[in-house]
């Protein structure tokens, strides 16, 4: 960070995996101290540099937040592109251990990072990287178990509300399950998806149309973006719900989860879930921060 004239310049990466875009801003000794419109400012395509979120690589014992003090070294601090905080973000752990792997912060094969929602551990594989994004439960387990879904969720280019199973990852997530009469393809997400009843915090959204067991594919509407062309998180609620509807067969725990922007892999270990994919940075700089 430099600071001449009241003017702040940071350094920055940009990466992605399977096009869940982030700008990186590496501030390993915390000294950075972003406010939710700078973090807007540098994710906005067209005022700034550009991402569906913004990941700050920080020593959790620098990094201000008192939880993770005590926990792995790196803590991934994700910020939505609106500005607001999230608990978790599948994807961005893949990029964030990328960027700590190619700049010898973290050794692999293996090693565990920090984040809102805990301690993940993550392992270097030959597509990328696998993140053990720990338990999940269904939000609201009574209605799910007495009904099958739990909520449901109003979208342009469907006729009626269409039933939903809200699952937690740490951050929260509602899935559809799309019958064949909405075309996945055809969904209108240029506006948030209403969710009745309304999570307290608000939800990331997933629809879904099943293939085969095993095999889905799926479009996001996420918090505090809007859709975005991936969601690890979202794949793995997206994977969970579909198996838990399916009856969880314990021969169907590996699922191949198609997005816009790539495939991702998601492993069930029955009340834990993990998630594999690739991870890319495409570009370094330095941006001067708006006064
Ligand atoms: N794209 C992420 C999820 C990012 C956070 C989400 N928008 C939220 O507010 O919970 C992923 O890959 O999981």
């Amino acid at each position: 960070m430099r600071e001449d004239d009241h003017v702040t310049t940071i350094q920055f990466a940009k990466g992605h995996g399977t096009h869940n875009d982030f700008v990186l801003i590496p501030d390993v000794d915390g000294q950075v101290d972003l406010t939710p419109a700078q973090v807007a400012f540098l994710c906005d395509r067209r005022g700034g540099i550009g991402g569906d979120g913004l990941i700050r690589i920080v020593r959790s014992a620098a990094s201000g937040e008192p939880a993770v003090a005590d926990g792995p070294e790196w803590f991934m601090d994700y910020r939505n592109a609106d500005g607001s905080a999230a608990e978790m973000c599948g994807n961005g752990t893949r990029v964030f251990a990328k960027y700590l792997v190619d700049h010898d912060l973290a050794d692999g094969p293996e090693f565990e990072i920090a984040t809102r929602a805990g301690s993940k551990r993550i392992n270097l594989v030959p597509n990328g990287y696998r993140t053990d994004l720990g338990e999940w439960r269904l939000s609201r387990l009574d209605e799910a178990q007495e009904r099958g879904m739990d909520s449901v969720v109003q979208v342009v280019g469907a006729a009626e509300p269409l039933p939903a199973l809200s699952v937690d990852l740490g951050n929260p997530h509602t899935v559809i399950a799309l019958p064949p009469s909405v075309d996945l393809d055809g969904l209108d997400l240029t506006h948030p998806p209403k969710v009745d009843p309304e999570p307290p915090h608000g939800t990331n959204v997933e629809f879904v149309r099943a293939h085969a067991p095993g095999h889905i594919s799926m479009r996001v509407h996420e918090r505090g973006v809007g859709e975005t062309q991936s969601c690890g998180t979202g794949a793995a609620a997206a994977a969970i719900a579909t198996w838990w509807w399916g009856g969880q067969p314990v021969d169907h725990l590996n699922w191949n989860v198609d997005l816009p922007g790539g495939r991702l892999g998601v492993h069930l270990l029955l009340h834990r879930v993990a998630l594999s994919g690739p991870a890319q940075i495409v570009a370094t700089g330095e941006v001067t921060l708006p006064e």
